[in-house]
């Protein structure tokens, strides 16, 4: 007998898929009578009339129907957890973290979020928010944002996510994403530690970035995402389900697991993607191109090219570039950038403190780049093809202004010398 595959390969591919043989209707999304007298239930992740090339729902086949709950009520853990607008008032200041110190007491992942900003607004389905996390136990209660788009960037410890649709295993250097409204539990693989990202995406669900003259290949390959087969528990104990609604927590116990579908079709799943998979583009010639040349997924806005939130990762790759000053050049943007390290080092950091699971912040038009030590490394060079190896950082870039949370402005994980990395540049000298 061949074994059920775990994951269908491709990006927002119409998956078909049955734990149980026969269970998935043929040929009509709700008939009249479900194998098995299992409940139907769609699942939008976009409106109905949303363009074909957008739109995104799935058919759920499952044990009871989703509706069977009683009713919600406000849920008060997760205390660091936080959602836009942000009432703190947005700063200019260039902010780096240090890694999230593991909790004294047993928390688990949802518990274990913690908020250091975000950019637009939950009700107007605009912007993100940012959160990381450090955990210590298994999620035994369900989750779901019905806010946004959850991706997760694990940095220490793999996660085992079991959701609706089925189970992802996500290490470190894998990113998984689940949509908006699916449930989901997190349960962890590293003697009971995770630690990591996640971007809360309250638009335009996350979609591969167009090419341009790239051409048909290149970046994130779609064959390389991966979205778990249909998988079930047939459990009458007790459940909670915690669900994000307009920023707020609520909780509900049902009498059942929520993981109870037992088929599925359609476009609108979770999916994960391995990191390495990446096919790193770069310049052959001169000059340090734009990071846009690493965006491995974007959530547009409504206006063309200018990203609601891009996910960029800064990989191994080769640095050949002649006469060139090769690392990321001194700037100031018009996005802005959050980003982490989940390995490595990165190269515009060379002098220290930006290390695996910390985080650093360079809003607007705020000027920023490669830190002394970095700068005077690549002007002292040899430029011979190098390789940048061993390292995986990552950005979030998003067209919004990102407000720090209250947590993040005074958490004594914050460096407050962070300006003192750009302080030491002597001042160029003209021809007398
Ligand atoms: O600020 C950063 O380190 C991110 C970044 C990297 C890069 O290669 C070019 C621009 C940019 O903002
Ligand atoms: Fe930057």
């Amino acid at each position: 007998m061949t074994e059920t595959p775990r994951y269908h390969p491709g990006f927002g591919n119409h998956v078909s898929t049955e734990a149980v043989p026969g269970a998935l209707p043929i040929g009509r999304n709700s008939p009249q009578h479900v194998p098995f007298g299992l409940y139907t239930e769609q699942l939008s992740g976009t409106a109905f009339t949303a363009p074909r090339h957008e739109n995104r729902r799935t058919w759920l086949y499952r044990l009871r129907p989703t509706a069977q709950h009683p009713a919600f009520s406000r849920y008060d853990g997760a205390p660091h957890l936080r959602a836009a607008p942000f009432d703190t008032p947005p700063s200019p200041n260039r902010m780096r973290w240090d890694p999230l110190p593991w909790p004294d007491a047993t928390t688990d992942w949802l518990d274990g979020l913690v908020t250091y900003g975000g950019t637009g607004n939950v009700a107007e389905q605009t912007g993100v928010a940012i959160h990381l996390y450090a955990a210590t136990a298994d999620m035994g209660r369900a989750f779901f944002s019905a806010d946004g788009e959850l991706l997760i960037v694990p940095q220490e410890g793999a996660l085992t996510i079991d959701t609706e649709m089925g189970r992802l295993d996500v290490a470190p250097l894998q990113i998984a994403v689940i949509p908006r409204g699916v449930r989901f539990r997190v349960r962890l693989d590293n003697n009971g530690r995770g630690r990591g990202y996640v971007l809360e995406n309250y638009g335009a669900p996350f979609r591969l970035p167009d090419l341009g003259p790239i051409g048909a290949n290149g970046l994130a390959n779609p064959r390389d995402f991966e979205t778990p087969a249909a998988w079930f528990e047939d459990r009458d104990e007790p459940c909670t389900v915690i669900q994000k609604f307009q920023g707020g927590l609520w909780q509900t116990t049902l009498d059942h697991s929520p993981f109870d579908v037992v088929a599925w079709h359609g476009n609108l799943a979770p999916y994960r993607y391995q990191l390495a998979r990446f096919n790193t583009i770069n310049t052959v010639s001169f000059d340090h191109p734009d990071p846009s040349i690493f965006t491995v997924l974007t959530s547009p806005s409504d206006t063309p090219g200018t990203a609601n939130c891009d996910f960029v990762i800064f990989p191994p790759r080769w640095m050949v570039a002649e006469g060139t000053f090769r690392p990321p050049w001194f700037h100031r943007n018009v996005m802005s950038e959050f980003m982490g390290l989940i390995a490595g080092a990165y190269d515009a950091k060379e002098g220290g403190g930006f290390v695996p699971g910390g985080a650093s912040l360079h809003n607007q038009m705020n000027g920023h780049g490669p830190d002394q030590a970095s700068y005077e490394k690549a002007v002292a060079s040899d430029l011979k093809p190098v390789k940048i190896d061993g390292t995986m950082a990552f950005m979030f870039e998003t067209r919004h202004v990102v407000r720090t949370t209250a947590w993040a402005q005074t958490s004594p994980t914050m460096q407050l010398d962070y300006d003192d990395v750009w302080r030491g540049f002597p001042k160029a000298t003209l021809p007398r």
